[in-house]
């Protein structure tokens, strides 16, 4: 089974994903169906487990849109879990250097290239070993993207891009600019410079280049300057700023007191 969400980065072409932090099936579905291209099922900063992850890889299935699984941390026994678990794209944070990268390959590669335990026949990945060909064929499908959120990891991009079987690089905006002086303004033209040079960086290196930003312009902007996988928002802001200017919308409605009772007729 190929990954077409890898080979539209690779080949360059724009795909537009949405941040999944509800941890929630029923809504990943929904947002599955919603037209974008890729789903960020959120492992780090949302309340996910392997259960819930699966349960939101499942109810994304039956969609044209390649569900993303960021880690926790880049560990491999979680790498093996996840993939077991039938995720094939996965995003991990927090990456520093090329070495910590191609720590993250062999953890998806089985022996000899890797590290990764043989489960596939328990594994969801597989379908239970009625794909027979998935041990040969999983490192073709899985797609690797790591994260570069912090000035070291920025002075090391080259070489992290370059990296075989690092299949693409996301910029974490927040993160960057937590590490550059500037927590909460991911804005901050120091960090929007620091972006560009890094969206510059990875597409030198010849390797596709993600990130999240919830503003039009910027995210218009940066698949402007290359960048390949761009999440436009998440499901949390969607809702709360959303039912926020709903319940703003009838604020001028006057707090009526409460009809008096129909006279009794029994
Ligand atoms: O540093 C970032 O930005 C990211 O990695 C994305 C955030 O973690 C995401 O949770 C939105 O705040």
């Amino acid at each position: 089974m190929h990954n077409p969400f890898k080979q539209a980065i690779g080949e360059g072409r724009a795909q537009i994903g949405l941040w999944q932090a509800l941890a929630s099936p029923y809504c990943c579905e929904i947002c599955a169906g919603a037209g974008f291209d890729w789903l960020l099922i959120d492992g780090e900063h949302a309340p996910n487990d392997l259960r819930s992850v699966l349960a939101q890889l499942q109810a994304a299935a039956a969609y044209p849109v390649e569900p993303v699984v960021r880690l926790p941390v880049g560990d491999a026994v979680l790498v093996k879990q996840y993939l077991d678990l039938g995720a094939r794209t996965l995003l991990v944070p927090m990456i520093e250097n090329a070495g910590a990268a191609a720590a993250m390959v062999r953890a998806t590669r089985y022996p000899p290239h890797g590290i990764r335990g043989v489960g596939s026949a328990i594994g969801r990945a597989s379908r239970w070993n009625r794909h027979r060909d998935y041990l040969q064929a999983a490192a073709a499908e899985i797609c690797l993207l790591v994260q570069i959120e912090s000035r070291a990891a920025l002075a090391d991009i080259d070489a992290i891009a370059r990296v075989e079987g690092v299949d693409g690089v996301f910029i974490g905006p927040s993160d960057l600019a937590a590490d550059l002086g500037h927590l909460g303004d991911p804005m901050h033209p120091e960090v929007q410079a620091m972006i560009e040079t890094g969206i510059a960086a990875v597409r030198a290196a010849g390797k596709p280049v993600g990130m999240l930003i919830a503003n039009e312009q910027a995210a218009r902007r940066y698949l402007g300057l290359g960048a390949n996988f761009v999440a436009v928002g998440t499901d949390v802001t969607l809702l709360a700023r959303g039912a926020e200017a709903l319940a703003a919308s009838f604020r001028d409605v006057p707090a009526q007191a409460a009809a008096p009772p129909p006279p009794s007729v029994y």
